[in-house]
C-alpha cells in the first residue's frame, strides 16, 4: 500500500469534500451549521428501533484528524490547492455533538443524533457517522426483536463467518449484545469489548472421526462442560445415542451440558430429543438450536412447543438480512447567516412524511408516572422548556385530529451532549449496563409496540411550536418558488 491506513478521516463520500472546498473558497466554512440524523421507516416492520454505533462515532471522533499520507494522498489525487489542504491538516474537530445513548429506543422522523458547529467540519463527518449507526442500529434492532421472542432463554451470537466482512463482525456483535443477547462466538469480540464468548463445535470435528460416538468421546476426554452437535448423520438413531452413551461413559467427568440439532423439522426432532434424553435420565441437559433461525421461525417454534432451552443465531441477525439497510440520514436543519443569525433549512418533498423537520431539537420520552410505561416521543425545539410542564398536548403531525393530554408524566431528554465545542464530555458506559438499559428501555414500551408482528405505531409528535414553525416555513419556501417562477 502507498499509503499507511492511519486515520478514518478519509472514511468520507468525496462530495463531502467537494462541498468543504467550496464553503472554505466561499468564506462560509466556519459558520455555525446544525446537522441531524434521522431515519423515516423503522425496519423489519418494527414498532421500534434500538440505538446503537455510539462508541465507534466518540471514537471516530476522538481521533478525526489528517495525517500526513491523507493529505498526501489529496494532493496527488484532487485538484484543491495547497492553502485548502493546509486547512484541512490544521482542521481540530470543534464540533458540539447531542445524541440518544447506545441501548435507548428511537423512532422514526425523529433527530437521534445532532452535530452544531463550523459548517466544513459538519459536512465532512456525514458518511462515517451515518456508516456506524445505520448498520449498529440495525443489528441492534434485529437482535432486540429476537429477545422479545424468546424470553428468557439464553442466546448466542454465531453470525462472524456470514458477516459482511471483519468490522461488521465486530460491530455487528456488539450491536446484538446490546439488544440481548449473551454472547458471541467471535472469541475477537470477546477481547475487544468483555463480551461474554460462547460455543459448540462443528460437523467437522464428527466428521473427522467419522463416527459420531468416537468424535463425542475424544471431545469428551479433553472437555468438562460439553455440547455435542448431534445432526451431521442422523439426530435420533445415532447423534443422541451416541451423546448419551459418551455421558454415561464419563459419568461425573464431564458436564453433559446440552445437545445442539442444526438441521431438519426442529419443532419435531427438539421433541423427540428431548424424550430420548428425559428417558436416559437426563433430563438436566439443554437443547440448543441454530439454522438460519430468526424472530420468525423461533416465535413458530415456540408457537409449536418445540424443546428448545438455548438460540444459536448467526446470518439473520448480523447481516439484517430482511431489511439490509436502515436509511438513516443526515441532514441540514439550521444555518448561521451572513449577519450571524440562525436561520432554519428545509428540504421540501411532495410526500408529506419526506419533508424535513427544521430547527435544532431536542426529542423528550414521555413517560407515565403511574406505571412507568412510555407515552410518546415529543420533538421540540431545542430551546423549549418540557420537562416542568404539568400537561402537554400531544398530536400527530400528519393527521393532528390523533391527540390527547397526558398529565402526570416524566419527560427524559433523549439527546445527551457527547462532545460540547470538540471537547468530549460523555463517559461512555460499560457495555452490560448499556444492554441492561436496552432490557429495560423495551419493557417501558407497552407489548403493542413490541409485538414484532404488525405493531401499534408508536407517537412520534412535534411541538406546536416545531409544526407551525415547519408550515411556516413551507409556505414561505413555497412563495419564494412562485415569485422565482414569475
Ligand atoms: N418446525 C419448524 N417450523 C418452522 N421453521 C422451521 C422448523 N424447523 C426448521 N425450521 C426452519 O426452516 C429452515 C429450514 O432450512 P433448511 O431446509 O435449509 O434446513 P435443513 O435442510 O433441515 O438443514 P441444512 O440444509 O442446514 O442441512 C431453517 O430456517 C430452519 O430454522
Ligand atoms: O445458521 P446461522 O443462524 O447463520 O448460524 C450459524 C451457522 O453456522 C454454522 O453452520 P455452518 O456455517 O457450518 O454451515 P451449515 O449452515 O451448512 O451448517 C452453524 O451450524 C449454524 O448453522
Ligand atoms: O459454537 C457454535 O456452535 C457455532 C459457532 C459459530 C457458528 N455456528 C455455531
Amino acid at each position: 500500500m502507498k499509503y499507511a491506513d492511519d486515520s478514518l478521516v478519509l472514511h468520507t463520500d468525496f462530495y463531502e469534500l467537494n462541498m468543504m472546498y467550496t464553503y472554505w473558497q466561499q468564506g462560509i466554512a466556519e459558520r455555525n451549521a446544525v446537522f441531524e440524523v434521522y431515519f423515516r421507516t423503522l425496519p423489519f416492520g418494527s414498532g421500534f428501533a434500538v440505538f446503537a454505533g455510539l462508541e465507534h462515532v466518540v471514537k471516530y471522533l476522538q481521533d478525526l484528524k489528517f495525517t500526513d499520507d491523507d493529505i498526501a494522498y489529496l494532493r496527488e489525487t484532487t485538484p484543491y490547492p495547497e492553502a485548502f489542504l493546509t486547512y484541512l491538516k490544521d482542521m481540530a474537530f470543534t464540533c458540539t455533538v447531542r445524541s440518544a445513548v447506545e441501548g435507548d429506543l428511537v423512532f422514526n422522523n425523529e433527530p437521534i443524533m445532532q452535530v452544531e458547529g463550523p459548517l466544513a467540519q459538519a459536512q465532512l463527518v456525514e458518511t462515517a457517522i451515518l456508516n456506524m449507526l445505520n448498520y449498529q442500529t440495525l443489528v441492534a434492532t434485529k437482535a432486540a426483536r429476537i429477545r422479545a421472542v424468546v424470553g428468557d432463554d439464553p442466546l448466542m451470537e454465531f453470525g462472524t463467518r456470514r458477516a459482511q466482512e471483519t468490522e461488521a463482525a465486530i460491530w455487528g456483535t456488539r450491536a446484538a449484545y446490546i439488544g440481548g443477547f449473551n454472547s458471541t462466538s467471535n472469541v475477537r469480540a470477546g477481547k475487544l469489548f468483555g463480551i461474554p464468548i460462547s460455543g459448540t463445535h462443528a460437523h467437522a470435528l464428527v466428521q473427522a472421526y467419522r463416527d459420531d460416538y468416537q468424535a463425542f468421546k475424544a471431545y469428551a476426554e479433553v472437555n468438562h462442560d460439553v455440547t455435542f452437535l448431534v445432526d451431521t448423520y442422523d439426530t435420533l438413531r445415532s447423534g443422541v445415542p451416541a451423546a448419551i452413551k459418551v455421558a454415561r461413559e464419563m459419568g461425573d467427568r464431564i458436564d453433559f451440558q446440552a445437545v445442539r440439532i442444526d438441521s431438519g423439522d426442529m419443532a419435531y426432532i427438539s421433541k423427540r430429543v428431548r424424550q430420548q434424553l428425559d428417558e436416559a435420565g437426563f433430563t438436566d441437559t439443554k437443547i440448543v438450536a441454530s439454522n438460519d433461525l430468526d424472530e420468525n421461525t423461533i416465535q413458530s417454534l415456540k408457537m409449536q412447543g418445540a424443546k428448545i432451552d438455548v438460540w444459536g443465531v448467526g446470518t439473520k441477525v448480523i447481516t439484517a438480512y430482511d431489511h439490509p439497510a436502515l436509511g438513516a440520514v443526515y441532514k441540514l436543519v439550521s444555518i448561521e447567516d451572513e449577519t450571524g443569525a440562525m436561520v432554519d433549512t428545509i428540504k421540501l418533498s411532495s410526500n408529506a412524511e419526506k419533508v424535513s423537520t427544521p430547527s435544532k431539537k431536542q426529542v423528550w420520552r414521555i413517560t407515565r408516572h403511574s406505571n412507568g410505561k412510555s407515552e410518546g416521543d415529543y420533538i421540540a425545539r431545542a430551546e423549549e422548556e418540557v420537562a416542568g410542564l404539568d400537561e402537554l398536548y400531544m398530536f400527530h403531525p400528519s393527521y393532528p385530529y390523533i391527540n390527547k393530554t397526558v398529565r402526570d408524566f416524566d419527560a427524559r431528554p433523549v439527546l445527551r451532549l457527547i462532545f460540547d465545542q470538540g471537547e468530549q464530555v460523555y463517559q461512555l458506559p460499560n457495555l452490560s449496563d448499556i444492554r441492561e438499559f436496552c432490557l429495560r428501555s423495551v419493557d417501558s414500551l407497552w407489548d403493542e409496540y413490541t409485538r414484532v408482528l404488525n405493531p401499534q405505531e408508536y407517537p412520534v409528535d412535534l411541538s406546536q411550536t416545531l409544526w407551525d414553525n415547519k408550515m411556516d416555513l413551507i409556505k414561505h419556501v413555497k412563495t419564494k418558488v412562485a415569485k422565482q417562477q414569475l
